[in-house]
């Protein structure tokens, strides 16, 4: 998958209803923004209800495997057949099962004759600070912990990862330009946090290098979805150039 592709802001559809997912991407065709289908969507919805919702748009299918090597193997393989741009594993997971997923993510794509997806490990989540490493027996900054498990991620042959715009200056430097980084906790200034910890603007993020954004509430409860998704495009200025379909 080209990630020169895919537009720059991805909306979180995360709800469990068909009807829902499919009354947001409709107010949103038209816009440049692709979509993330998550664990809400997707436990109620399976695969079908994916592609019933996205038609042929490319998807970021996140779904954060996080168990052993065979298993995450098995399940990237299967769902890599169904032309994701992007999946996701817990870098925490481990280096072996960080190694199997980017192998499977290949023979999975390459037995459907499909584009491989990007495979990006999530570091630290945007909903954890300092202060909740500690209980999940971690020793903050976050920061350190968010460049460790890059530089893990990168070394096992994944594309990037899933962090906070927080980290972006420190990872670029550890893991250089090309690594991917897929930048969720974005709220537009002034909008409310809710359970997110590490949060930045859109114009920020992308101003410290992040190659997408993932807006979830900002975008879905908001009283016009489709105005607030292009506010927000129009607070990144000038878009980047897209590689040729
Ligand atoms: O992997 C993700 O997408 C993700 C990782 C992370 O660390 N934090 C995070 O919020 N996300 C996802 O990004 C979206 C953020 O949604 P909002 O907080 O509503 O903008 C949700 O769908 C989360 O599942």
């Amino acid at each position: 998958m080209d990630s020169a592709a895919l537009p720059r802001v991805l909306v979180a559809v995360d709800t469990p209803s068909l009807e829902e997912a499919g009354a947001l991407v409709g107010k949103l065709r038209g816009v440049d923004v692709g979509f993330k289908i998550g664990l809400e969507f997707f436990s109620a919805q399976g695969l079908a209800g994916v592609h019933r919702v996205v038609g042929g748009a490319p998807f970021f299918l996140d779904l954060k495997f996080h168990d052993i090597p065979n298993t995450v193997a098995g399940a990237v393989r299967a769902v890599s057949a169904s032309r994701p741009a992007i999946v996701n594993v817990h870098a925490a997971g481990g280096a072996e099962m960080m190694r199997a997923a980017a192998a499977a993510a290949r023979e999975g794509a390459d037995a459907a004759g499909a584009p491989r997806p990007l495979v990006i490990a999530v570091t630290v989540l945007t909903s954890l600070d300092d202060a909740d490493l500690g209980a999940v027996g971690q020793q903050p900054p976050v920061v350190e912990q968010v460049v460790r498990l890059a530089r893990l991620a990168q070394s096992c042959g994944l594309d990037g990862v899933v962090c906070s715009a927080k980290e972006l200056p420190a990872i670029r430097a550890a893991c250089g330009d090309s690594f991917a980084t897929i930048v969720p906790g974005i709220r537009p200034a002034g909008g409310d946090v809710a359970d997110q910890k590490r949060v930045v603007t859109p114009a920020q993020a992308i101003a410290d290098g992040a190659s997408f954004l993932v807006v979830g509430r900002p975008i879905t409860q908001a009283s016009d979805p489709r105005q607030a998704a292009l506010d927000i495009l129009a607070s990144l200025g000038a878009p980047r150039a897209r590689a040729p379909p």
